[in-house]
């Protein structure tokens, strides 16, 4: 690119990013870093911005490719060996010998499909659910989204949280999502780690009072079914459940149950470390049953660091991961940091399912949102103002509605010394 093409704020950020990198050599530190940190600082980089060109992106196998918009920027098809399975709904799904157990749905769900989920996200989960902006705010119960389109109330202040004296908070405050490597959950240690206390986090002290508007460029994530502790990374299961919205269960189901599971595993599931040390894909279309999800919700310079989402007891039945808004770089290697990570571009619509014990223990992230990539088309129908809202919010955001079973189906709550619930 030459100077003269380049847009102000990219010169900008191309002088601070010399600035800052002036006499120093990332030659000793990167020779130290794991294959999976290479990955995330070459996708996370400004300069060179990212070359998509060993990037997976099976939308260009898809017949139609009418849901890419003109100026889309793609990846490739072929950097890595893919075979089509059987997928009901007429949709697509595709494995990877690589990485057993992950399935890939490009363009699964429809533009309505897509709108209902992210209407459900913002009104109903951000409204419902424990998200990163309640430790600080006192959130009024209306929820955010709906102070957020009210004109009447679009301007309000909401207040930072009131600290009483006698409030019980954990010592380390609670800000973006924190990444601890926790063992793996088990049937042995859940009851010992349920008693580890999970005290809320304090609010920040220079908390100031923020418009709807503000707080929602700064949502980042919203809890689902069991409630999830982030500082010590484990689910909190005295406490009373979210409940997953009905669209969302649905959707996911139905992603469980399009799959042709046996060809998934048929020569895969010898691999050890299976619920109760047995395969029990064969029924997942009947059993599976979410109970436990996060959406985040990521602004154009967000990232999700490299991790293994290990606080659930099964680790084997399917997680769902749903993807709407800007485009993003999924990185997705093995049990190890150590493993190369396959760079995957997931595209509003597109999901993905990680299963069994190999893919359910593989290293992922998000090292890169690439903006300006929301489908122009999405709340397009209706020009009242709540679409428009969405539509100018889905513009700066990608949501990732990411759905897990914790338990095992038929698990009893007695077999860990636990009260029903
Ligand atoms: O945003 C994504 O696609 C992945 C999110 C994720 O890995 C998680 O929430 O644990
Ligand atoms: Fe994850």
């Amino acid at each position: 690119m030459s100077t003269r093409s380049m847009s102000p704020e990219y010169k900008k950020a191309l002088k601070n990013y010399r600035r800052s990198t002036q006499g120093k050599s990332d030659k000793a530190a990167s020779d130290d870093w794991t294959a999976f940190r290479k990955a995330e600082k070459k996708y996370k980089a400004k300069f060179p911005p990212p070359s998509l060109d060993d990037v997976l992106d099976l939308s260009l196998l898809l017949k139609a490719n009418n849901h890419l918009d003109n100026n889309d920027l793609v990846g490739r098809a072929d950097v890595v060996q893919v075979e089509e399975i059987q997928c009901e709904r007429n949709k697509r799904a595709f494995i990877l010998p690589t990485i057993p157990g992950l399935v890939l749905l490009p363009s699964f769900l429809s533009e309505q499909e897509q709108q209902d989920l992210v209407q459900t996200a913002l009104s109903d989960v951000a409204r419902h659910s424990e998200t990163n902006l309640h430790t600080h705010y006192d959130i009024p119960p209306r929820g955010l989204w709906d102070i957020y389109i009210d004109p009447a109330s679009s301007k309000q202040l909401i207040p930072p949280k009131v600290v009483t004296e006698e409030a019980d908070f954990a010592s380390e405050p609670q800000g973006p999502r924190r990444l601890v490597d926790n063992p793996p959950v088990n049937v042995t240690n859940l009851a010992i780690i349920n008693s580890v206390s999970k005290a809320p986090a304090p609010p920040s002290p220079g908390t100031s009072p923020s418009t709807a508007s503000e707080l929602l460029e700064r949502l980042r994530w919203a809890n689902l079914g069991y409630f999830y502790h982030w500082g010590t990374k484990s689910y909190d299961l005295r406490k009373t459940l979210i409940p997953i919205p009905e669209r969302i269960q649905s959707t996911c189901k139905n992603v469980v149950r399009s799959i042709g599971w046996h060809a998934v595993w048929w020569n895969n599931d010898q691999i050890p470390g299976w619920d109760n040390e047995t395969p029990d894909w064969q029924d997942w279309k009947r059993t599976y049953q979410p109970d436990a999800g996060i959406v985040n919700f990521y602004q154009s310079k967000d990232t999700l660091m490299g991790h293994v989402d290990r606080s659930e007891v099964s680790c084997t039945t399917p997680l769902v991961s749903i993807s709407i808004g800007n485009s993003a770089i999924f990185l997705i290697g093995g049990q190890t940091r150590d493993v190369e990570p396959l760079p995957i571009l997931l595209r509003s619509g597109d999901v993905i399912v990680m299963s069994g014990p190999f893919c359910r223990r593989a290293y992922h992230g998000i090292p890169k949102i690439l903006p300006n990539t929301s489908p122009s088309k999405l709340f397009t129908d209706s020009k009242d103002n709540e679409s428009s809202a969405y539509r100018s919010y889905l513009q700066s955001t990608r949501i990732n509605i990411n759905v897990r079973q914790v338990f095992p189906r038929g698990y009893q709550f007695a077999d860990i010394g636990l009260e029903g619930s």
